[in-house]
């Protein structure tokens, strides 16, 4: 069956940035055999010329290894619709244009997509087609369950692809391969032999120009209340029978319903000026676009537990920041101490593994007896490092969508439950019961 892209919200940072240069690569790797129509629907007065124009200037900033025959054919195959999203007629219209059964893209700030899915549902879908939402899933609880709501209306559930890029990350996949394909890990991947979990993504990346989606955001939507709970999902699961869509979601669902968010550890902050790396950042509330009334968070972190037979008293912590002085990013499982120890030495530090994130790797810090005096414990780091995916991770999600695999997708329970966990955290920082505290970019965040 010929498939066209609908991207709504085609002229944004996600489209030039990710969506159009993993097109490419699709391409270039002889995955998509078949040239794919993109038709992109924007509020830019632009046509079918001037749209290829920007794209071309995309595709050559953000996919620099592509050749210009490869470039050309994405660009070739891009039209653009100047319209209203969450206008019916306006959608009528860009729905007309293409040939396949559309794949509708939904590359759009979260506070639209409840206005567009709505007037989507008034226009009609063709038998066949498929939705793609972007993360975070609405704005709220109750935001969510109306978009899923809507969605239901529009097309079966298996034509629903809500995005979590972080699924289709090597360390996160890799999670998988470690936890369920190997005898050593799971006996001691419970509360038994775990101390704690902390599930850390900080990034020395400020605002980068995109005030309109993340100013009315933050830190915590943008953030915590999917990816961190997606890698917090993967990691503490249940074992799945098998790896097919419907049961990983099942099984990520079922983590999920235990989380409960502790309030009381939540710390949000907002960086203020300062230096990384050479490079100076404004203050936050003095970036193009931003709001200082709205006192978003730019630093959310808190700590949940999962309320579970395997889980219990085991603190998960969640911590994601921008514009922080070191890049850090990773799952750190923290094990006990031994029970006994036979040797001589003061008990050691318990054994760490750290699956670490962009780049993606996995260390397991373990105590040995070293060099020297045999009977004296060292602490010796077993790293390895993964090789480049084959694809990158929006790739691997372009695939699945036009071939209808949402294994890498979340469903309908998990988008609300990600809200559900977060909203109590939400409804503090609202009421401003958790002060809003300042960092200076390139500092380690809040104190
Ligand atoms: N950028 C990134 O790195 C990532 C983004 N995402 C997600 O992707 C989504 C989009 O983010 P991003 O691209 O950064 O945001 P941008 O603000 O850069 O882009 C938003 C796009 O939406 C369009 N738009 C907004 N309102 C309307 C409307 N009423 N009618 C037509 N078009 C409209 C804008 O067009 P116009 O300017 O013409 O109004 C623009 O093309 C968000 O949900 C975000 O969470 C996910 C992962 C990474
Ligand atoms: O979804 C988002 O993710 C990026 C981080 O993901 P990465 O794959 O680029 O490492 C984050 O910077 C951005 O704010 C957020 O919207």
């Amino acid at each position: 069956m010929k498939r066209s892209f609908v991207v709504l919200g085609g002229s944004g940072d996600l489209t030039g940035r990710l969506l159009l240069p993993s097109l490419a690569e699709l391409y270039q790797r002889g995955v998509l055999d078949e040239a794919v129509e993109v038709l992109a629907v924007s509020q830019q007065d632009w046509d079918d010329e001037a749209y290829r124009d920007w794209a071309r200037e995309r595709l050559t900033a953000h996919a620099p290894d592509l050749g210009a025959d490869e470039r050309e054919r994405v660009v070739a195959q891009l039209g653009h619709e100047h319209g209203d999203v969450t206008s019916p007629d306006d959608l009528r219209r860009a729905l007309a244009r293409v040939d396949g059964v559309p794949v509708v893209y939904l590359a759009l700030p979260n506070t639209v997509f409840l206005p567009t899915l709505t007037a989507l549902r008034e226009v009609g879908l063709p038998e066949g087609a498929r939705v793609v939402v972007e993360k975070p899933f609405g704005t709220g609880i109750e935001d969510a369950r109306q978009l899923n709501e809507v969605l239901h209306g529009l097309v079966p559930e298996s034509g629903v692809f809500r995005i979590d890029h972080f699924l289709a990350k090597q360390t996160v996949l890799n999670v998988l391969g470690l936890r369920f394909a190997n005898r050593v890990f799971e006996p001691v991947w419970n509360a038994q032999h775990v101390d704690s979990v902390d599930i850390v993504f900080d990034e020395d990346l400020g605002l980068e120009g995109r005030a309109g989606y993340y100013d009315k955001a933050g830190a915590l939507r943008d953030m915590l209340q999917n990816h961190l709970l997606q890698l917090l999902a993967v990691v503490a699961m249940e074992p799945p029978q098998s790896l097919d869509a419907a049961t990983l979601q099942a099984r990520k669902s079922d983590v999920l319903r235990a989380v409960q968010a502790d309030v009381a550890t939540s710390v949000r902050g907002r960086y203020t000026a300062g230096t990384i790396v050479g490079r100076e950042l404004p203050d936050y509330v003095s970036e193009d676009g931003v709001d200082p009334a709205r006192g978003t968070e730019t630093y959310a972190e808190f700590t949940v537990t999962v309320d579970n037979w395997r889980w219990s008293g085991v603190p998960f912590r969640l911590r994601t920041g921008k514009a922080l002085g070191t890049r850090r990013k990773e799952i750190v499982v923290r094990f006990k101490p031994v029970p006994h120890l036979a040797f001589a030495d003061e008990q050691p530090e318990p054994d760490v593994l750290r699956l670490q994130l962009s780049p993606d790797g996995i260390a397991l810090e373990i105590n040995l007896n070293g060099a020297g005096d045999p009977f004296d414990l060292e602490r010796e780091v077993l790293q390895t490092t993964s090789p480049p995916q084959d694809l990158p991770a929006y790739g691997l999600l372009l695939k699945e969508m036009l071939s209808g695999d949402p294994t890498l997708s979340i469903s309908d329970v998990e988008a609300e439950q990600g809200w559900r966990i977060v909203q109590p955290v939400l409804d503090a920082w609202a009421a401003d019961d958790i002060p809003l505290v300042d960092y200076p970019a390139g500092s380690d965040g809040p104190a």
